[in-house]
């Protein structure tokens, strides 16, 4: 088993608990589920920095990058730095992150919110809006094509932008359909944690041009940035290059100031 089947084996575990423990409708009495989102396809489009920037503690393939910091304060200095959008990893036995800290950056801001997740179910889309997010994340990987449809179209219903993630053409052109708003290209291999952005060039032109094209991870330098404008990508999550240090919004300003040089 790669490590991408055993975050899938435990989430259908994961999941299927907590369906049991907190029911749909407790979920739907949340205020903000019936709170209105923002696009972060529309925010990526308005965009100077097309930057999203994540909070994320640990990962499987750096075990600890940050565990010191406060996601409140994180959220706040996103936003001053003049990112676009905030991804927030709330998986909690792989990344450290939890649901809380979703419902803790969206009290901090205003900023468009990624779950950022391993979605299977409908149920976490229905958390998702619970918590204050206004995207969630689809990774193709792990997904049929069916699953896909039925997701997103269930995302759009919750008025929730869809971010489609992908790593090769496979899974790109099983994936196209009109209920997706981004695709993005993962730079990392989630079954073997390489990181190369070559994959974001070579994917670029068959990804139709009415996605908005977002090129993930291993992003870490204003240079790569860039590079990507060229091949028509618009947004870029970086997490570990801002999060890996003491305070992730101020190297967050200080990188966008470069990039606007
Ligand atoms: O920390 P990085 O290399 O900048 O990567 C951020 C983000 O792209 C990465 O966390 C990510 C991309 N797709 C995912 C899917 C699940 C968990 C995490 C991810």
């Amino acid at each position: 088993m790669n490590i991408l089947d055993k975050i899938v084996a435990d989430k259908y575990i994961e999941v299927a608990l907590k369906q049991s423990l907190i029911p749909v409708k407790q979920l739907e009495a949340s205020v903000l589920f019936d709170s209105p989102t923002t696009s972060l396809a529309t925010a990526l489009k308005a965009s100077k920095t097309g930057i999203i920037a994540e909070h994320k503690r640990r990962s499987p393939s750096k075990s600890i990058i940050n565990q010191n910091v406060n996601v409140w304060d994180v959220a706040q200095h996103y936003a001053d730095a003049g990112v676009a959008g905030m991804s927030v990893l709330t998986d909690s036995k792989y990344f450290g992150g939890s649901l809380e800290d979703l419902l803790l950056a969206r009290s901090s801001t205003h900023l468009p919110l990624l779950r950022k997740e391993f979605i299977i179910d409908e149920y976490q889309l229905i958390e998702a809006k619970a918590h204050g997010a206004d995207v969630i994340l689809l990774i193709a990987a792990i997904l049929t094509r069916d699953k896909i449809k039925a997701l997103s179209e269930f995302a759009k219903s919750l008025n929730l932008d869809v971010l489609l993630e992908v790593h090769n053409k496979e899974e790109l052109d099983k994936s196209l359909m009109p209920s997706l708003d981004m695709l993005g290209v993962n730079n990392r291999n989630l079954k073997t944690f390489e990181v190369s952005t070559a994959i974001s060039k070579e994917l670029s032109e068959h990804i139709p041009d009415d996605f908005v094209k977002v090129s993930e991870s291993g992003i870490s330098s204003i240079e790569a940035i860039k590079d990507l404008k060229q091949y028509g990508y618009e947004g870029f999550l970086i997490g570990e290059n801002f999060m890996k240090t003491d305070d992730p919004g101020s190297s967050a300003t200080e990188f966008i100031k470069k990039l606007a040089l």
